[in-house]
Order: C-alpha cells, then sequence, then structure tokens
C-alpha cells in the first residue's frame, strides 16, 4: 500500500510551523473593524494558496470593502510581531533531524512570500538551515500556479540533485490544498490537519491521502522504507 521513498518535501505552515494560528490571529485583526469574522469556514478553502489569491478569497467571501493590495499591506503590517512569535509543531525537529542524520534529502514547499518566510523563522535559522530546496511559492517565478495544483511540488522536487522520481517523494502537509496538489504531482501524500479543524473540513482529504495522523509525533518512518527512529 506504501511505496518506498527516497525524498520528502514538508509544508511549512501549520505543518512544521504553529503559523495556522497567527494567520487566524492576522485575519481575524483585518476582518473584525468591518464586523466580519474569519472563521474555518473560510480559511480551510485559503491555507496552502499563495497569499494574492488567499486575500482575494476572503475578500470575496467576506465582501470586504478592501483591495487585494490593502489587504496584503494589512497582514504585512502585522508580520514582525505576530510571526516572529512562530514555533515548531511537535514530533517536527525529531523527524528532521533524524531524516538528515541519515542522509534523506529534505526540502519544503510553501505557499508563503519570502517576506513572510523570513519573519517566520529567522528566530529558527539552524533548523530551516537542514532543508534544501525551500521553495516560495508566493514568490518564486517558476510556480506558475498556487496549490491545489501541482507546481510548487513539481518545482521542489525539481531542484533536489540529483532529481527523483515523483513516486519516491513523501509529502507531509495539513492542508486540502496541500494534499491535492502533492496528489496531483504523482507523490504520496501524509496529511497532519490542524488540532482544532472541525474534522468534516478535512474528512475528503483525509481519506484521499496516502496517510492521516493527527500528530507528526505519530509517524513511523519504516512504513515508506526510510531508516526507523
Ligand atoms: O489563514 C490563512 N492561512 C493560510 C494562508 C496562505 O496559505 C499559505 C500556507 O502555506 P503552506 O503552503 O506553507 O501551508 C500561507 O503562506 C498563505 O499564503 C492565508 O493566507 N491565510
Ligand atoms: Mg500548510
Amino acid at each position: 500500500m506504501f511505496k518506498k521513498v527516497t525524498h520528502v518535501i514538508f509544508d511549512m505552515d501549520g505543518l512544521l510551523l504553529n503559523t495556522e494560528d497567527l494567520y487566524t490571529i492576522a485575519f481575524q485583526n483585518i476582518c473584525k473593524p468591518y464586523g466580519k469574522v474569519f472563521d474555518w469556514s473560510i480559511k480551510i478553502n485559503i491555507m496552502g494558496m499563495k497569499p494574492d489569491s488567499a486575500a482575494h478569497h476572503t475578500i470575496e467571501k467576506l465582501s470586504l470593502p478592501v483591495t487585494v493590495s490593502q489587504f496584503a499591506e494589512m497582514l504585512s503590517a502585522q508580520l514582525p510581531s505576530i510571526f516572529s512569535q512562530s514555533k515548531l509543531l511537535p514530533g517536527v525537529e525529531k523527524l528532521v533531524k533524524h531524516l538528515k542524520q541519515h542522509n534523506i534529502p529534505v526540502g519544503i514547499c510553501t505557499g508563503s512570500s519570502e517576506k513572510a518566510y523570513m519573519a517566520k523563522t529567522s528566530h529558527l535559522k539552524d533548523f530551516f538551515a537542514m532543508f534544501n530546496p525551500i521553495v516560495l511559492c508566493g514568490d518564486d517565478k517558476e510556480v506558475i500556479n498556487g496549490k491545489p495544483h501541482p507546481d510548487g511540488y513539481e518545482v521542489t522536487m525539481k531542484r533536489f540533485q540529483p532529481i527523483p522520481d515523483a513516486s519516491e517523494v513523501l509529502v507531509f502537509e495539513d492542508a486540502p490544498n496541500g494534499v491535492e496538489a502533492a496528489l496531483a504531482a504523482n507523490m504520496q501524500a501524509v496529511m497532519i490537519p490542524h488540532d482544532k479543524v472541525p474534522f468534516e473540513y478535512v474528512k475528503k482529504h483525509a481519506e484521499k491521502a496516502t496517510l492521516y495522523l493527527k500528530s507528526m509525533e505519530d509517524f513511523n518512518p519504516e512504513l515508506f522504507g526510510l531508516p526507523a527512529f
């Protein structure tokens, strides 16, 4: 059922980092003055998208009287204070260090822009130095379409040297759009959703994913032919 892999690509927001909680705070700060509530019913559809697509979708759904660039500015203003508080999620450091120690190439494919990436990771430099490549779909010129399209994962795979086959790549994702993207790129996808997301919003993708887990702490590398802990 599970195929042996040689390479691993991690999503970032909500998978490596607790930044989905931080996005919820930042987006709610933008929506609140207009009397609107940014809840899971909207968030579930935008997680993983490029920043402009996520802003566009939120503006449309909540009928916010702002442009995409105004939304982006309001988000950008909150980056230093909110995203600099980002933390690694449980089980993440142990798994990534383990893979690195066994020379398994590890990359990142995130919907984030470079500016947001810097705010989220500058206090965690040693950890993020373990990944190569790191593809920031929000700004990367080669990534035409963000998640749920496969472009980001395909570009990340092609930046490993030597380039693996998609069937040898394992992806870790928290969001439906990310699971879609990884499966569309013909990779195996482990889905680990946010622990507070209502299950009805992730059920379809939890079933579609190669494997569904509640926490990275529950991952057994041997299932995919990776070295045992
Ligand atoms: O509440 C939100 N969650 C997530 C996003 C978007 O989804 C991406 C999540 O990235 P990742 O692919 O690393 O999960 C973020 O960078 C951002 O563009 C957002 O705008 N708002
Ligand atoms: Mg994510």
